[in-house]
């Protein structure tokens, strides 16, 4: 067990990279697969959703290898085409694999996924779009077994647009003989990042960014080289620290197009923001004031995966903010951590309201998720006193070295091995 130990009131300032995107490298990991070759993966992030997306890829036959931030990933042939429910359970995209198993090999046998609890997260979509595709799928006592040799290019209609069955349904359809449509795709730019991979294998998937998506599948699929786009939610995290500590950073590596939804929230709290191309400046001089209704929507609206540290940094902004959690139903798990160090915060259903108090106190937390956990780091950066922060499992999962990469800002704060 590591914990972080933070004294907060530092004053952050300098520059910082963000790693490549969680939520891209993952599908881009599964869609290697499809692939009978090498494919090398660049700036590829040191998580541990990676580390068990690259055991499900040995465990299925591929030969993996990581050299810094390069990944290699040779699939030249495979030999299973089920994953252990441990690895199943390791994280949510794990059932990104369904598609491109599937599609490789005519048949997949996994089971229901872990990743962050936010609430119920069903698969029907995944689901009935390989239904829909022609593959059969099969579900008892949590085992879930799809065929398919014959998949086939069909028009899906998503009636949410789902991030993880637009992604599945791509890579299922690059396999499928003739044309898939997609219909109310998710528009997040990860789409685009795995539709540029896909491309680099020979496949023909066009319209990500867009809610169609179209793919004309059955092309022969070979290994190809990729950089995988940084990550738009540790850049938001990074300058949701800045503006609860104060200070002044740069952020790079990360679109700032990616984060406008953010960087307006940002700059309505007192923020001075300045940003181009992969580059975000921001200013916290003054105190934070509070911000007109966040709430949270698809792509291109407010990302879900940004309330909890934006949520953090508006602790002590004067005045009121109001969040409204559109995408999951239980996504305020750090509300009462966060009231552990002060903050005054009441959630009811899928609105929070935080009422801005002048300060935070270092408290004992734990972290319950992934972007709760991230939350807690930013709201102990600003409080006063030493805060230790549990539970760092949630945010190994989608931040590389996040104490490092704060501490490069003058942060103050530490991991340490052992539960004190
Ligand atoms: C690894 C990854 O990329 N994870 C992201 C992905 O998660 P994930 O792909 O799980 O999220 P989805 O976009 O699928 O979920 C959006 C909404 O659709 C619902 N739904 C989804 C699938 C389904 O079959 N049925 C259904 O009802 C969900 O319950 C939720 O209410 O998008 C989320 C929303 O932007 C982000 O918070 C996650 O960080
Ligand atoms: C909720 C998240 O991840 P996952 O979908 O992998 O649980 C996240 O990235 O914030």
């Amino acid at each position: 067990m590591s914990i972080f130990l933070v004294e907060g009131g530092r004053r952050l300032e300098g520059t910082v990279r963000t790693h490549g995107a969680k939520n891209s490298v993952l599908p881009i990991l599964a869609a290697t697969i499809l692939g009978r070759g090498e494919s090398v993966i660049r700036n590829c992030p040191e998580l541990s959703d990676v580390t068990a997306s690259l055991a499900i890829l040995e465990h299925l036959g591929c030969k993996t290898a990581r050299e810094g931030d390069t990944v290699r990933v040779d699939a030249s042939s495979l030999s299973r085409c089920d994953v252990p429910d441990n690895l199943m359970r390791e994280m949510r995209s794990s059932v990104i694999f369904l598609g491109a198993i599937l599609g490789r090999m005519g048949e997949a046998v996994l089971s229901a996924p872990g990743g962050c609890e936010l609430g119920p997260r069903p698969i029907d979509l995944h689901l009935s779009s390989i239904r829909a595709l022609g593959g059969r799928v099969d579900e008892t006592g949590g085992a879930l077994r799809c065929t398919g040799n014959h998949i086939a290019g069909t028009d899906i209609v998503l009636s949410i647009p789902s991030v993880g069955a637009t992604e599945n349904t791509m890579l299922a359809a690059v396999a499928a003989q003739g044309v898939t449509t997609i219909t109310n795709a998710a528009r997040e730019p990860e789409i685009v990042d795995l539709q540029v991979f896909l491309r680099a294998m020979g496949a023909d998937v066009r319209g990500a960014g867009s809610s169609m998506i179209t793919i004309r599948g059955g092309l022969p699929l070979h290994g190809a080289e990729h950089t995988v786009m940084g990550d738009r939610i540790v850049a938001a995290t990074y300058l949701a620290a800045a503006a609860a500590a104060g200070g002044e950073i740069e952020v790079t590596g990360a679109d700032c197009r990616h984060l406008s939804t953010v960087t307006a929230v940002l700059s309505q709290a007192g923020c001075r923001i300045h940003s181009d191309d992969n580059r975000i400046e921001l200013t916290r001089s003054g105190p934070l004031r509070g911000v007109s209704p966040v709430r949270t929507a698809p792509y291109p609206g407010f990302p879900t995966d940004a309330q909890a540290p934006l949520m953090a940094a508006l602790t002590t902004a004067a005045g009121t903010s109001v969040f409204v959690e559109n995408i999951f139903e239980s996504r305020y798990r750090h509300v009462d951590e966060l009231a552990r160090m002060g903050a005054s915060i009441r959630v009811e259903g899928r609105v929070a309201v935080v009422f801005g108090v002048e300060r935070l106190r270092a408290a004992a937390v734990r972290a319950a998720d992934l972007r709760g956990g991230a939350a807690l780091v930013v709201a102990a950066l600003g409080a006063e006193g030493r805060s230790t922060i549990s539970g760092l499992h949630h945010v190994d999962r989608g931040y590389q070295d996040l104490d490092g990469a704060l501490r490069s800002l003058g942060a103050d704060i530490v991991r340490l091995e052992e539960d004190v």
